[in-house]
């Protein structure tokens, strides 16, 4: 009897144990302690990416910190971003925008919206109607014309230092402005002499407002005080942006009215096909005005600023490598001959100047943590719970960097990426390499990045030797936003190297 008894004791208490053990959720990743409740705040410091890549030298790389009651996941190995953008994509493709995006344009746009049908939607509108192959190749007439443009202007300064980042800054926010509304708002102000400089400080206050750690996103119920005045200052530039997109919307409904368009050939462009549509809106496709301005909104900003840094980091790295510059001209020599000027056909055969970027942008990823995914569910990475609604950063400058996965990764070596485009593209397949993210909330606008890029570039390098003003040193040093800028702005002295004159 009291054996009988003792048993039945034993199996039930083993099948309790069970059932707990099988309840047991695994446990969030390690990390620093903080202070109470504020968190890990205090000890970020200025320059995020290198505070993230530290600590993942002490707790691995999944490991967890809280920044007020927000819970952060920052994650930094190939594997692990496997994991998150591939093999658990749908989770992670949710986004947890920051207030100064709401503030922004309400978050209604194609990088902060949640992932759904809405996003959806309007990813789909972009990526067929503005960056397809055809569209772009509709517009290289304009590309051209605007490149051609600065290529002239800096001629005409020949032997004056000049910003790189500001040349860059006008060819692109012109390209993009002409795809979008088929001109140039600021018209000739966004040259190198215009406003066109208010505009890009604009935009470069509106990345580290971004990327800013901010009390409101931390404790929500304190974010009507603004404390750091993010939102504020956010405000102040939405307005600027929202002025510019009205007018061009004005515009565009004055033109349509007489039956006009934008470009004399007769083309509509991106904003003109959007009125359209949202005119004739059926189920598929229909959208709202807010999701409209969002949408150029993150455009004009998300296209702009990545595509200035990157071209001024390549440019930076080149000044500091003339070897490498050296090949770099010497492959354009071949290509496009020294009577001649670049066209968008010779970019595919610039396989060394491909390397070249590519290398830029695995020392200088321009978003060097991506844009912040939030699971929208909870679930479990690595054997470790990572909550639904908390903050994932994939340190994507911690993976460009690893000495595990790089040899010698802090120097400059473009002959890495040769002979290599299979294995290191931008669509983020390889998760050692991505500048431009990867899974479904990779970046929407590579085709249009990898051909403004190279155009920029193979231009500039191709028409002028660069030099630096006496007495300048070169500092490589970054300064933290979301998109990572150059500390100090790179100013060079061009002179012309085409043999003939007309060619500017
Ligand atoms: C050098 C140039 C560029 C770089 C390095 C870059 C990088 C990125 C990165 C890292 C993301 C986040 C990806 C992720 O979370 O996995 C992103 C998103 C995005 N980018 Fe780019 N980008 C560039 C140029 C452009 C251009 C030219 C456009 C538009 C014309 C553009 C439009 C967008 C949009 C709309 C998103 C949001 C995608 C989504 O959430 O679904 N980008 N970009």
């Amino acid at each position: 009897m009291i054996t009988s008894i003792v048993a039945v004791f034993a199996v039930i208490l083993f099948l309790w144990n069970l059932k707990n053990l099988r309840k047991r959720v695994p446990p969030l990743p390690p990390g620093p302690r903080g202070l109470p409740v504020i968190g890990y705040l205090p000890f970020l410091g200025t320059h995020l990416h290198k505070t993230f890549t530290e600590l993942a030298g002490v707790y691995g790389p999944i490991y967890k910190l809280w920044l007020g009651n927000k819970l952060c996941v920052v994650v930094s190995s190939p594997s692990l971003a496997k994991e998150l953008v591939r093999d658990q994509d749908t989770i992670f493709a949710n986004r947890d925008p920051p207030v100064a995006a709401m503030v922004l344009h309400g978050g209604k746009d194609i990088a902060w919206l949640p992932y759904g049908p809405e996003w959806r939607t309007l990813r789909k509108l972009f990526v067929s109607k503005m960056m397809s192959n055809a569209s772009l190749d509709a517009c290289y007439s304009m590309r051209k014309q605007e490149v051609k443009k600065i290529i002239r202007d800096v001629y005409n300064r020949s032997g004056k230092a000049l910003d790189i980042g500001e040349l860059s800054f006008s060819a692109s926010i012109n390209v993009i402005q002409n795809i979008l509304w088929g001109c140039t708002l600021q018209g000739e102000n966004t040259t190198i002499n215009g406003t066109g400089v208010e505009l890009r400080e604009s935009f470069a206050e509106l990345m580290v407002l971004l990327g800013a750690p901010n009390i409101s996103d931390i404790f929500p119920m304190l974010s009507r005080f603004d404390i750091q005045g993010i939102a504020k200052r956010t405000k102040k530039i939405a307005i600027h942006f929202e002025n510019m997109i009205d007018s061009a919307i004005q515009r565009s409904k004055n033109l349509a009215a007489i039956g006009g368009t934008a470009n004399n050939d007769g083309k509509k462009d991106f904003l003109q096909i959007l009125l359209e549509l949202m005119e004739h809106e059926d189920g598929a496709t229909s959208f709202t005005m807010a999701q409209l301005n969002g949408m150029l909104m993150d455009i004009l900003v998300g296209g702009t600023d990545t595509t200035t840094t990157t071209v001024e980091w390549t440019m930076a790295e080149l000044m500091q490598h003339p070897k490498v510059m050296k090949k770099v001209q010497e492959e354009l020599t071949e290509v496009v001959g020294i009577d001649g000027s670049v066209e968008e056909f010779h970019l595919p055969k610039l396989q060394y100047l491909d390397a070249v970027v590519k290398e830029t942008m695995r020392l200088h990823p321009p978003v060097p943590l991506l844009v912040p995914r939030s699971p929208s569910q909870s679930t479990i990475v690595s054997g470790y719970t990572i909550p639904k609604g908390s903050r994932i950063m994939l340190n994507v400058w911690a993976i460009h960097r690893d000495p595990q996965l790089w040899d010698n990764p802090l120097e400059f070596q473009p002959e890495r990426f040769l002979n290599n485009s299979e294995k290191f593209d931008y669509l983020g397949n390889n998760f050692q390499y991505m500048p431009f993210g990867s899974g479904r909330r990779v970046c929407a606008g590579i085709p249009l990045a990898e051909r403004m890029l190279m155009f920029l570039l193979a231009s500039f390098l191709h028409s002028f030797e660069w030099k630096l003003p006496n007495d300048t040193k070169l500092d490589l040093s970054d300064k933290w936003g979301i998109v990572m800028k150059k500390l100090k702005p790179l100013v060079v002295i061009p002179t012309p190297r085409l043999s003939n004159s007309e060619l500017y």
